[in-house]
């Protein structure tokens, strides 16, 4: 496939600065990075850069926690799927991946009642370590995730603005602020010895929600972006910026407009692990992605029409995503990815998607 606007080579970097200097400019690099890539670098984010820096800080001493103590944080105490998971845990397309992490949301309390569905139960209270062994982390963490969930907002609105639908375009798809939560991971990827056959940190994908908000948070290559024609493109590093990438639900709702793009993460080389920090913005947990027919300016459907359509894919695996709503559509991601937490906490639902038993890898997406 010969070069073009939409067979890009490189991720674009935005300036989040221009948007008060040029805000036109900014939009118009924003549809086109849309549209075209699916994946920006967003440099002078309205995020402490004194926060970061703090949380970067402590993750090399969260993982250092004795195993002990990291395990009674484990994923498989909590019907909100929050918690730790060890290296190995999980699984993309039948291969494993090689990564460690601590699963840990924005605040909210589970608003499940008996009677009430059970993507109810999906969103509660995270896990988090002991405040002695790592004082004042979860203070640090709590104050980025504001920060990032505010961010993710006003993204979201200048998206919306970007396809011509003016600020409030996407607001359907969230509640009110106490109604919603959003899930972040504080991810280790471990060096790995060259042939060792475990480069896969985490296999090709696409992220499944609206919007994600990544901090790469060592200054590890690995993260790779694929390209109309297949390539994987690199997305280095580059300190004081987020990588922001669609999800396919975003990529519904606006009709393919926002490009969900798949991407991967390859284990580093070298002597330090990895680390990264994905923020993953949801909607509503009672929303469905069919609820509202958004209706884009014809001639924002032609900047669509002329990079062409993206490939079909098999990585959103739940066929009724688009019309269940996204907390059941979420929760079965969940149960399928993390089948030991889904044998304790949702038996039922285990029982349909696991009939045997947990019998051999587990697919993430
Ligand atoms: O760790 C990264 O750089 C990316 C992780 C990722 O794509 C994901 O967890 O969905
Ligand atoms: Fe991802």
């Amino acid at each position: 496939m010969p070069e073009s606007a939409a067979n890009f080579s490189s991720v674009p970097l935005l300036d989040y600065a221009l948007l008060s200097t040029d805000r036109d400019e900014f939009i118009l690099q924003l549809r086109h990075a849309l549209i075209n890539v699916g994946f920006l670098y967003l440099s002078n984010p309205p995020v402490s850069s004194e926060v970061i820096k703090s949380l970067i800080g402590y993750i090399p001493k969260l993982f250092a926690l004795p195993q002990e103590e990291k395990d009674r944080i484990k994923m498989a105490n909590s019907q909100h799927f929050l918690g730790y998971s060890r290296l190995g845990a999980e699984f993309t397309k039948g291969a494993v991946d090689y990564r460690e992490q601590f699963d840990i949301a924005t605040p909210h309390v589970c608003r499940w009642k008996p009677g009430e569905p059970d993507y109810y139960r999906l969103w509660g209270p995270s896990q988090w370590p002991e405040e002695t062994s790592v004082p004042g982390f979860k203070a640090t963490y709590e104050q980025y995730l504001a920060e990032v969930q505010s961010l993710s907002y006003e993204f979201s609105s200048l998206i919306s603005e970007a396809f011509g639908l003016g600020p409030d375009g996407l607001s359907h798809f969230y509640d009110s602020d106490d109604l919603m939560q959003h899930r972040a991971k504080i991810v280790q990827y471990p060096i790995v010895e060259a042939g060792a056959g475990k480069d896969q940190g985490v296999g090709p994908h696409y992220d499944a929600g609206f919007l994600t908000f990544l901090l790469q948070a060592s200054p590890h290559d690995g993260l790779q972006v694929q390209n109309l024609s297949g390539e994987w493109i690199n997305a280095p590093p580059i300190p004081g910026t987020f990588v922001v990438n669609i999800g396919k639900a975003l990529e519904f709702v606006t009709k393919g407009l926002a490009r969900a793009t798949s991407h991967r993460v390859l284990s580093p080389k070298g002597t330090t692990p990895r680390y990264s920090v994905p923020f993953f913005q949801n909607i509503g947990l009672g929303k469905r992605l069919t609820d509202v027919d958004l209706q884009f300016p014809p001639e924002i459907l032609k900047l669509r029409d002329a990079r062409g359509d993206v490939a079909p894919t098999d990585s959103v695996n739940f066929s009724e995503f688009d019309r269940e709503p996204s907390g059941r559509v979420n929760l079965i991601g969940r149960v399928k990815s993390h089948p030991d937490v889904a044998e304790r906490h949702y038996p039922e639902l285990f029982k349909q998607y696991f009939p045997n038993g947990i019998t051999g890898p587990v697919s993430v997406y």
